[in-house]
């Protein structure tokens, strides 16, 4: 099982379109609550989640409800998961994370992120709207600073796509396809160093072909 997850309105449904052809979307307005909608890809099953946090018009008690559920379907179904996108709107995220931060709390984003990995699932994370960016490589490393991501794993973990304007999908799929390849590791930090010297080998050979 492939999950697609991430806040409300980043692009999650029309990455998946972009991506399998097939749309996903159920509600009309931006922000619906929705339960998981799943679809057949390739023989993989693939979950598009409700969108997390702050959805316009929606009452506070209903978003915490549906991230609830979010993390209860991640946990009841952890095993099966092979990987998560986590999409995220590259323009909105690092403001949404300062403030967040500011007020004391941990950033949505950067929860879910480490909870999946917690999980050992692996996850990618999908910069979306990089045709609102101006400095991609500046999103990212702020992104990677605040999600824990070691250095090295940055190339391997994120990638700046556009679903709209259909930028960058080929290289989305190839890195899916490699972690996917690459199975799950187990959830323990010693693993990821274990296996630190492997990861930038597969990196490397990536690049060379
Ligand atoms: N500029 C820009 N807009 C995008 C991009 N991808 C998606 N959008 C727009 O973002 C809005 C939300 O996209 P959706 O695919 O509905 O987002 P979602 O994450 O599935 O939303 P929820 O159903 O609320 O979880 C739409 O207006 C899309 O056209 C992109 O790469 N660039």
């Amino acid at each position: 099982m492939i999950i697609f997850v991430g806040r409300s309105n980043v692009g999650k449904s029309t990455l998946i379109f972009r991506l399998t052809g097939k749309w996903v979307k159920r509600g009309k307005r931006p922000g619906v609550t929705r339960k998981p909608v799943e679809i057949n890809w390739r023989g993989k099953l693939v979950v598009d989640m409700p969108g997390f946090g702050f959805m316009s018009g929606v009452p506070k008690r209903v978003q915490e409800r549906v991230k609830d559920e979010i993390v209860h379907f991640i946990e009841n179904n952890a095993e099966g998961i092979e990987l998560a996108v986590l999409v995220v709107d590259g323009k909105a995220a690092p403001e949404i994370i300062e403030r967040w931060e500011k007020r004391g709390e941990i950033p949505i984003d950067v929860e879910f992120y480490q909870f999946l990995r917690e999980l050992g699932i692996p996850v990618i994370v999908a910069v979306n709207k990089m045709d609102k960016i101006r400095n991609i490589q500046k999103t990212i490393n702020f992104l990677a600073e605040k999600f824990g991501v070691p250095y090295v794993e940055v190339p391997e973990t994120f990638i700046p796509i556009s679903a709209k304007f259909g930028k960058n999908l080929l290289e989305l799929r190839k890195l899916m396809e490699k972690k996917l390849g690459e199975g799950r590791k187990r959830p323990s930090t010693e693993t990821e160093s274990e296996n630190l010297e492997n990861d930038v080998g597969d990196g490397l050979l990536d690049a060379v072909e």
